[in-house]
């Protein structure tokens, strides 16, 4: 056991867990967040230490849910062993590679999801959309962070592109190798909060972390950690501290994490087309040639664009092709 000097609130505590505890729990339990997950066994933090459970929860069933990086359990105060994982805000999770009837989950209770994207020829609208849709799935907050503005004399027609997307949509843009350019983001960093990067190779995900995490950072040091048979095995923390007092869920897991994963959500993403839509003479009209075509009607008429029209039509495309992303709770 080692001590920190971290008290709930700053680990991410708040609330939304605090309010699943019984009367009981809180008398013979104390909340632990989960930080890294090894084989047989997961490092986590509570109130001032951090230390090594075993990931098994006596009693629970295989179909039970399981501990995964940025959980928060409750341990048994006498046997501490962990008691149960309290109900999540959000969770990323994919289909194992290999079984697709099996899922991997791979993180949650992120604050906020930094979408990055590169403002050079690696943008596209299109993929942004996907990644929005996915972010929707899982309750997330989405930021579009467009990296790599020193290269462009353009940047404000990259963040006019992505702020067209969704209403409200909140776009950043910065020179991820420069911490002051990158404290635009400082907002969704701070104490107790959680976040997360998504992004294609080469957008700068890993520059941006770099930068986030200060110069002081131990991001390429591994973290040395007995393990149950006195053996050292180097495991990667999965998650970091920032400077300004937030966390990294940084995992490999997440950085694999494919757009296929999106399903549902496409229609958040393109709400204008679903309500147009309902206007169609035909409740299953396919917006081609159909007589009384609303979608049709209103591409005509300039309040749509067949450009969004081509990738909505896509992307529900490839939702009626793959099995749903599995709902997320409320
Ligand atoms: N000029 C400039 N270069 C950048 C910026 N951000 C990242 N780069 C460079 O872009 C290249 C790719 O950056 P990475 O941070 O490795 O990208 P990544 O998204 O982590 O890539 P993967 O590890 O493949 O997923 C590196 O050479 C970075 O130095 C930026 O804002 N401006
Ligand atoms: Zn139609």
């Amino acid at each position: 056991m080692k001590s920190t000097d971290e008290s709930l609130e700053e680990l991410g505590w708040n609330a939304f867990f605090s309010e699943q505890l019984s009367v009981e729990e809180t008398q013979d339990c104390h909340p632990v967040r989960v930080m890294a997950v090894h084989r047989g066994k997961i490092t986590v933090a509570g109130a001032g230490v951090q230390h090594s459970v075993t990931p098994y929860i006596p009693g629970a069933s295989p179909s039970d849910d399981h501990p995964t990086v940025g959980d928060w359990l409750l341990i048994d105060d006498a046997t501490l062993q962990p008691t149960r994982v309290l109900r999540r805000m959000n969770l990323f999770k994919r289909r194992a590679p290999g079984d697709p009837r099996k899922e991997q989950m791979i993180a949650a209770n992120i604050d906020t999801l930094f979408i990055v994207a590169s403002c050079n020829q690696d943008f596209s609208v299109a993929r942004l959309e996907r990644y929005l849709v996915l972010a929707h799935e899982v309750g997330v907050h989405p930021v579009v962070v467009l990296t790599k503005t020193d290269l462009t004399e353009t940047p404000e027609a990259f963040a006019a592109a992505a702020r067209a997307i969704e209403p409200g949509l909140r776009v950043e843009t910065i020179n991820g190798r420069d911490p002051a350019s990158a404290a635009c983001l400082a907002a969704w960093c701070g104490p107790g909060k959680t976040v997360a990067l998504l992004g294609s190779s080469g957008v700068g995900k890993s520059t941006l972390v770099n930068t986030l995490r200060g110069s002081d950072s131990i991001a390429t040091q591994a973290i040395r950690a007995k393990d149950d048979t006195g053996r050292h095995t180097t495991t990667v923390r999965e998650m970091h501290r920032l400077g300004g007092g937030g966390w990294l869920l940084d995992t490999p897991g997440m950085r694999e994490l494919h757009l296929s994963d999106a399903a549902a959500g496409v229609s958040e993403i393109f709400d204008d087309f679903v309500l147009a839509a309902q206007g169609c003479r035909f409740s299953d009209c396919a917006h081609g040639n159909e007589p009384g075509c609303a979608v049709q009607a209103a591409i005509a008429a300039g309040t749509l664009t067949a450009a969004r029209f081509d990738r909505w039509r896509q992307l529900t495309a490839e939702e009626r092709a793959t099995p749903t992303y599995p709902k997320r709770r409320r």
